[in-house]
């Protein structure tokens, strides 16, 4: 990789105006990653199971021409028995149903559940189960959560159907996430990244009950789509996440599930943070469900607290959300760890916003959450145990497959 410190044309100006700013990143990110922003679009940042679930439902349960659902998790619980049914009724009523299945995030999923929406005649498919694959390609899974009906609203952000995500984070049976709901051309983007692995798994990739329908304007958010995809060498989704930290000139906020991404990334943050820029992370605290990954992350934790970076552990329940704002002009949502599979070699989608009011909602979001964590203080970090230590450098050799 090239290093982070030289970091591109990025330097800090002296600011302009929020729509100036929207509209440099926004070209930055066409003219780099090669995808049109689009206008028009209305966006819902929904937070945790007790907004995600029902609204995802509501809109299933309202198809009349096209479902197609897209999920790494789909584990146990009365949700997941809620989205099979809803599947499978509307399959029934005639809809056409799509569900494409991560082979080893879903592999929990019951069998009872599948059969009934077989049964009636959801077309189901796996995307790489470890079974029928060469052992060079287990690593590459299929990490994107996608939730498009008739082509006109779609879903994206960090939940899984399992009861984990259920509630509202009151507690650590009910984990803290995002998702947004999205109307408007920005859907095509969606329902591009659900095409773009459900081609590899299916014959048919449309029929006549694709409308392919022109969206007419919704709401007033710019949204560029960018899709990761597992490969080797830099792809879309490093460029995105490059071009906003660099793009940052007051604030760079980031929540994330997993944090463990390569001394590339951690160089970019420590770059913005001594450019003066405010770098606040927040992750899970003592509830998180991969202790392997967070050791790898915290291996980085001295480096970034030197630089100024503020780190902050969110106590109440597992973090599962994957959001970063900008300035208050810009946000990324959807599913992206800042961790080396979602960077090298997970497909992924996610959202680029350009727009104030939605990224004020993130940011209010993040703010809350800020308040029931608790702070690094690099002092006391740095006296950390020697145990603690050690398990950090014990888990430095898999670092890249976290
Ligand atoms: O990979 P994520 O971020 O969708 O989280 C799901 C976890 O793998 C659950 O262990």
């Amino acid at each position: 990789m090239p290093s982070a410190s030289g970091a591109s044309g990025a330097s800090v100006t002296d600011g302009g105006h929020p729509d100036e700013r929207a509209v440099r990143i926004r070209r930055r990110l066409e003219r780099l990653i090669g995808i049109a922003a689009t206008e028009g679009n209305a966006l819902d940042a929904l937070r945790n199971g007790d907004e995600i679930f029902p609204a995802m439902l509501e809109a299933i349960r309202s198809a009349e021409h096209t479902v197609d659902m897209m999920t790494f998790v789909y584990w146990k619980g009365d949700i997941a028995r809620d989205f099979a049914h809803a599947l499978a009724e509307r399959a029934r009523a005639g809809v056409r149903v799509r569900l494409l299945l991560d082979g080893f995030g879903s592999r929990l999923i019951d069998n009872d559940l599948l059969a009934e929406m077989d049964r009636t005649g959801v077309q189901v498919a796996w995307f790489r189960r470890p079974a029928h694959l060469s052992p060079f390609k287990q690593n590459h899974r299929c990490h994107r959560k996608v939730l498009v009906v008739d082509e006109q609203v779609g879903f994206t952000g960090g939940v899984g159907i399992a009861e984990e995500w259920c509630g509202d984070a009151r507690n650590p049976d009910e984990w803290r996430d995002t998702h947004v709901r999205v109307r408007g051309p920005a859907v095509d983007g969606i329902a591009a990244a659900f095409a773009q692995n459900w081609a590899e798994c299916h014959d048919e990739l449309f029929d006549d009950r694709d409308r392919f329908i022109e969206h007419r304007p919704q709401g007033d958010a710019v949204v560029q789509v960018v899709r990761g995809s597992a490969s080797f060498g830099w792809q879309d989704m490093q460029t995105l996440i490059r071009v906003m930290i660099e793009s940052a000139e007051e604030r760079f906020r980031l929540a994330t599930a997993y944090f463990s991404p390569d001394a590339y990334f951690i160089d970019l943050l420590c770059a913005a943070a001594r450019r003066g820029v405010e770098v606040e992370i927040l992750l899970p605290g003592p509830h998180t469900d991969k202790r392997v990954c967070r050791l790898a992350g915290q291996h980085h934790y001295e480096a970034l607290l030197a630089c100024g970076v503020k780190i902050h552990h969110y106590q109440p329940t597992m973090l599962h959300a994957k959001v970063m704002t900008v300035d208050r002009t810009a946000a990324l949502v959807g599913s992206t760890n800042f961790n080396r599979r979602s960077l090298d070699h997970d497909e992924e989608v996610m959202l680029a916003v350009l727009d104030a009011e939605f990224t004020a909602t993130l940011d209010r979001h993040f703010e809350a959450d800020k308040a029931v964590s608790e702070p690094i203080q690099p002092g006391r970090w740095r006296r950390r145990p020697a145990l603690q230590r050690a398990r950090e450098a014990a888990v430095q050799p898999i670092r890249r497959f976290l």
